[in-house]
């Protein structure tokens, strides 16, 4: 498996700390930024790790701001993309087994970082169920089409 990872500012901290579970995991990982507590915009990195996602250069991608909305509603604009912004380890193992979430966003300023790395390590490790879920995802595709049309 092959992640891609960016954060803003807001998240900077908790995407070095993810960067060395994955690590421990010996799970391989793009760093799409950034890469200074410096202020940034969180669109400007969603964006790279959505498309990473897309294209079949990583598996999964993984978010990180200060509240893990902004980063989740732009990724959410990357066509394919189907990112949860995830605070507990419950729904992290749902929106995988359920909706198949190919990205993830956290938000720094909502959790603690404990919790942040358990829900990382439970949404990687854990599979899509399929079935009844894989039609709701394909509603999901066709949504996207009508709306992608200009
Ligand atoms: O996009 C966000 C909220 O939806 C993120 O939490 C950002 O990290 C946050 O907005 C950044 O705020 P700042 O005051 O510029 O640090």
């Amino acid at each position: 498996m092959k992640v891609a990872i960016a954060s803003d500012h807001g998240g900077f901290e908790y995407k070095e700390a993810i960067k060395q579970l994955l690590d421990e995991l010996n799970i391989a990982y793009e760093d799409f930024g950034t890469h200074s507590p410096d202020s940034v915009d969180y669109p400007d990195y969603a964006r790279p790790v959505g498309e990473a996602v897309t294209s079949g250069k990583a598996d999964r991608g993984i978010l990180v701001c200060g509240t893990g909305i902004g980063m989740s509603i732009a990724a959410n604009k990357v066509r394919g993309v189907r990112c949860a912004l995830v605070h507990d380890v419950f729904t992290a193992k749902l929106t995988r087994q359920h909706n198949d979430s190919n990205v993830i966003a956290l938000g720094q300023r909502v959790i603690g970082e404990g919790l942040a790395l358990m829900i990382v390590e439970t949404w990687l490790k854990e599979s899509f169920e399929g079935g009844r879920h894989q039609k709701r995802l394909d509603k999901l595709s066709a949504l996207e089409a009508d709306y992608g049309r200009h």
